[in-house]
């Protein structure tokens, strides 16, 4: 059956790029593949699309999800528990990218790709429809030949920069950084938290003089003023995880989740227009 639409596709770059004529901040929440199970992540999507996210980030599930705090690593075992494995999650996502008017990241750790094969891995990556990557498990040394295969097939691999990242590294992270520059705004795991860290406001004019690229902040953004701050500190982007996994695996039903998850996208969507 052919597709209801096919407007997606647009990279993340370029995607930016549109926001910025506007004047507007990307909304991207992340989700892990498989919770509940891939059919409500596939209507999960639809909704976060429908909702006004600009780009969504889909976290493929691994056993040891070393960055992730408890919230996402529970997210991970059921999925996982539930048999989803990365062949289910691109054969979920060929169905649903054509659906989508958003770009889709891929996130994922680094073993599953070198399992594969890093060209295999991001010519079936590619092939889905995808087009971005974040593995946050790669010290940039060795981002290169991940990057060279990435860029071949057109695939835009986000690097991250932390609190404490020396200065000379973040300037090397932001110029190898396709996509965007993904700012983690805390130290530790991720995970909903009270406040984001006002050093986030002095750590984004740092990545701003070293760079034109976009820069997103994701690590604890879990309200509509979190978002609504650090757009004010001059973030092209938000990232917003945890507390969007919390409500799709705390629901009483996936039907349930889905209509909770539509509310609080909605509301994170407000407080950047
Ligand atoms: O969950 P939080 O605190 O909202 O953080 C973003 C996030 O979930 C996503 O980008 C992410 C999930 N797992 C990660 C591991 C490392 C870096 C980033 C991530």
């Amino acid at each position: 059956m052919a597709a209801l639409s096919t407007t997606a596709t647009v990279g993340l770059s370029e995607t930016f790029i549109g926001l910025k004529q506007q004047g507007k901040v990307a909304l991207i929440p992340y989700i892990t593949a498989g919770d509940p199970d891939l059919a409500t992540t596939a209507e999960a999507l639809k909704v976060l699309d429908r909702c006004g996210s600009d780009i969504i980030e889909l976290g493929v599930p691994y056993s040891d999800p070393l960055a992730d705090g408890p919230v996402i690593q529970a997210a991970a075992t059921r999925s996982l528990s539930r048999g989803t494995n990365f062949a289910k999650v691109i054969s979920m996502l060929e169905d649903v990218i054509p659906q989508l008017s958003c770009p889709i990241a891929l996130f994922t750790y680094y073993n599953p790709i070198l399992k594969r094969g890093v060209e295999k891995f991001m010519a079936t990556v590619r092939d889905t429809g995808v087009h971005g990557l974040v593995v946050p498990d790669v010290p940039l040394e060795e981002t290169e030949m991940l990057r060279k295969e990435a860029a071949r097939h057109n695939i835009e691999l986000v690097l991250l920069t932390t609190p404490t990242t020396p200065t000379i590294r973040m300037k090397a992270i932001t110029e190898a950084s396709e996509g965007f520059v993904y700012l983690v705004s805390a130290v530790g795991v991720t995970g909903a938290r009270e406040s984001v860290s006002s050093k986030v406001q002095s750590l984004l004019k740092d990545i701003k003089e070293a760079t034109p690229k976009p820069v997103a902040v994701g690590f604890g953004i879990s309200k509509p003023e979190h978002v609504k701050q650090v757009a004010g500190w001059g973030a092209d982007g938000v990232i917003v995880g945890s507390a969007m996994v919390r409500i799709l695996g705390d629901a009483k039903s996936p039907v349930e989740g889905l209509k909770e998850l539509e509310v609080f996208a909605t509301s994170l969507k407000s407080a950047l227009s």
